[in-house]
């Protein structure tokens, strides 16, 4: 599904990422995981076109991304869920919502993606015409997801999902993108803080070090090889 090679991206001269090597097969969970500022939701940011990369190539589904202007990428089916989330505090849950399949030329779709994801996140319907900033830290982060998923992504971009969220939510949460992932091949790239928590979802494990991937191995490998784990993940 998505294939990275060699990609370069950052903020000002020096770059952040420095050659980004990464494969990711459709209806894969992978957790990146490393240490604070090794370059993960910088990746992310590279990924869905926040930041250009100034080297290197992304491929989506058999399809190079190279010079694609941000909104086509979410046509090709890319969905970027961004740390602190990004709801527009000022529009309903409602309005929120339907922002993520404002793009869509299937109308009958977009309104079955959004009852779905109203039948997913039952506080969501229950809270329609509430605004973006009434929410609950918890139904915050379920609004970003929920919206994402109203587009209908092929590759769902988490970043760290589970921030300030009541452990019961987050079980929930990582709950649901299994299930996702075995309804709709959906493939997601998730950066997490909470190690443990995220290889204990994820089928494969990618842990990044100054700017780079160092390993992309199974989680389960990951979270069973005791010298991996010291090397790489401090525990
Ligand atoms: N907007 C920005 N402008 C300039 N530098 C930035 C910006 N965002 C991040 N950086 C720098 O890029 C590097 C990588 O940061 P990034 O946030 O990608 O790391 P991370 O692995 O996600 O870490 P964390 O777990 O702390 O979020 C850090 O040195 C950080 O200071």
């Amino acid at each position: 599904m998505l294939v990275v090679r060699g990609l370069v991206a950052g903020y000002g001269a020096a770059p952040v990422l420095r050659a980004v090597d990464l494969t990711i097969p459709a209806g894969t969970i992978a957790a990146v995981v490393g240490a604070n500022g090794a370059g993960k939701t910088t990746l992310l940011r590279a990924l869905s076109g926040m930041i250009r990369p100034s080297a290197g190539q992304v491929v989506l589904a058999g399809e190079d991304l190279r010079g694609t202007p941000v909104e086509q990428l979410v046509r090709r089916g890319m969905a970027h869920v961004p740390e602190g989330r990004g709801v527009i505090s000022e529009l309903t849950v409602d309005e929120n919502l339907r922002l993520g399949g404002l793009w869509r030329r299937d109308r009958a779709d977009a309104d079955r993606a959004l009852d779905e994801v109203y039948e997913l996140f039952e506080p969501l319907a229950r809270r329609r015409r509430h605004l973006g900033h009434q929410l609950s830290g918890g139904e915050r982060q379920m609004l970003a997801l929920g919206r994402a998923l109203v587009g209908r992504p092929r590759l769902l971009l988490l970043d760290e999902p589970s921030l300030g969220l009541a452990p019961r939510v987050v079980a929930r949460t990582m709950a649901l993108l299994r299930q996702l992932r075995d309804r709709t091949g959906l493939t997601v790239l998730l950066v997490e803080q909470n190690v443990r928590s995220a290889l204990a979802v994820a089928d494969q494990g990618v842990v990044m070090s100054l700017g780079r991937v160092v390993v992309a191995a199974p989680a389960a490998r990951l979270r069973d090889d005791v010298d991996l784990r010291h090397a790489y993940l401090g525990f």
